[in-house]
């Protein structure tokens, strides 16, 4: 039986109103849904509460707002990219509290679904402010919360609606951590982890941990370019984070401690604009020319972290390794993720991957149904790997 509450435990639910966390935060490409993958994983949750006759209000949050209200953040479009993976109506309200989000509430049928807009829009929600916990509790009974990908952060929406009103775990929230447990609760080792990506700040910190749990660290994607410029590498206009150059050594410092070998890239595909098709050059780590962006790992790299696939029993990744969404710059990635399909695909390799880009970045390359597990989760799948209790599930265990 898992330590938290989930649908089965929920009872009759027939007129209620229902509070769905989702994660929709999904990658979106020219104003479109690029993969639906987060989309899917919740449906069965979303049609399991509609068919009993839940009421259906789904609460997600979509980027990084920093002020307030976000037009480009909209959920608006993400709710008719939802409404075709469900094959059934999703009602939109612009606002996620108040009048509005009250008024599209009230007008709700049994099993109706609704999505409010992007809960960032509000500074409470990251800040778990009770007074807007208590208005996105306004307007439910009962709180479901299926957004593992989310449940490292201690939001309103992902943690301080669970003190309001009966909450419970959805499906995929339940179906994500039984599949990382039985995957990873007690890995074959070697374990080689790959961390790649753009959430620079807020993934470098758990590499600490991380180190202790894993043997190899492969530091890809604009992750590798603050710790290049760490180690003293002039990496250009590249996305880099140099305010974390002390973090990144001490993580150094600390994988040495553990015995965990840390893999840098050794060469780099640079370019001096980011858009399909740029003219690009490979060069080594210490030879990025300074006007030039370092936007995938280079031919030789591929090969060094082959070889810790090679070398691995489970394989553990998050984060592109390069600009993926742009060609050519989704080589090294594309490249990496067939060799570790192919490894898993001859039963040598456990393979789970993580992460809205990244489970994008794998169907691009082909390969996502070849890995033995594939997380809708990054941040979130990391941070279990590490052994740190989330929010967003702690608070739903009975
Ligand atoms: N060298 C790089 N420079 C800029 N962006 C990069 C680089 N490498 C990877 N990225 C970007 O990282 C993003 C994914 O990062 P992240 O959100 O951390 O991954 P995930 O969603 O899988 O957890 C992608 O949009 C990709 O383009
Ligand atoms: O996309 C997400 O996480 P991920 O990039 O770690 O997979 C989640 O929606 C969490 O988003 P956040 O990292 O802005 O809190």
């Amino acid at each position: 039986m898992p330590a938290f509450r989930t649908l089965d435990d929920i009872g009759d639910i027939a007129g209620k109103r229902v509070l769905v966390r989702v994660d929709l935060n999904v990658p979106v490409k020219d104003g479109r849904v690029s993969d639906a993958t987060r989309i899917e994983r919740v449906a069965p949750t979303i049609t399991e509460l509609s068919d009993k006759g839940a009421k259906v209000i789904l609460l997600a949050h979509f980027g990084r707002p920093k002020d307030g209200p976000d037009p480009s953040m909209s959920l608006e479009p993400i709710a008719a990219a939802t409404e075709a993976v469900l094959d059934r109506p999703v009602h939109f309200a612009p606002d996620c509290v108040g009048d509005v989000a009250q008024g599209a509430v009230n007008a709700m049928a049994d099993g109706d679904i609704l999505l409010l807009e992007n809960t960032r829009f509000h500074k409470g929600e990251e800040k778990n402010d009770p007074a807007f916990v208590e208005a996105l509790a306004a307007n439910g009974d009962i709180y479901v919360n299926d957004a593992f990908s989310a449940a490292h952060r201690a939001h309103a929406s992902t943690e301080g609606l669970a003190h309001h009103m009966p909450a419970y775990a959805g499906r995929t929230m339940q179906a994500e951590l039984e599949a990382l447990e039985k995957g990873l609760g007690n890995p074959r080792r070697p374990v080689v982890a790959i961390v790649g990506g753009a959430k620079v700040s807020s993934k470098i910190d758990l590499l600490t941990n991380l180190v202790k749990k894993v043997d190899a660290l492969v530091i890809g994607g604009g992750m590798a370019n603050t710790f290049l410029a760490a180690r003293g590498e002039n990496v250009g206009k590249s996305l880099c984070e140099h305010d974390l150059a002390a973090t990144a050594k001490q993580i150094m410092i600390e994988a040495a401690t553990a015995g965990c070998a840390i893999v840098l890239p050794v060469d780099a595909v640079v370019a001096r604009e980011f858009r399909a098709g740029a003219a690009s050059e490979t060069v080594g780590v210490d030879a990025v020319p300074a006007d030039a962006m370092i936007l995938d790992v280079g031919a030789r790299t591929v090969e060094a972290i082959n070889e810790w696939i090679d070398r691995a029993a489970t394989l553990v990744w998050n984060g592109p390794l390069g600009a993926f969404e742009i060609e050519p710059f989704d080589a090294g990635t594309v490249a990496a993720a067939k060799y570790a399909a192919a490894q898993t695909r001859e039963g040598v390799l456990v393979s789970v991957a993580g992460g809205g880009d990244t489970v994008a970045a794998l169907h691009h390359a082909g390969v996502a149904d070849d890995f033995t597990y594939v997380s809708t989760a990054g941040g979130a799948f990391l941070e279990w790997m590490e052994g740190k209790p989330l929010p967003g599930v702690e608070v739903l265990k009975s």
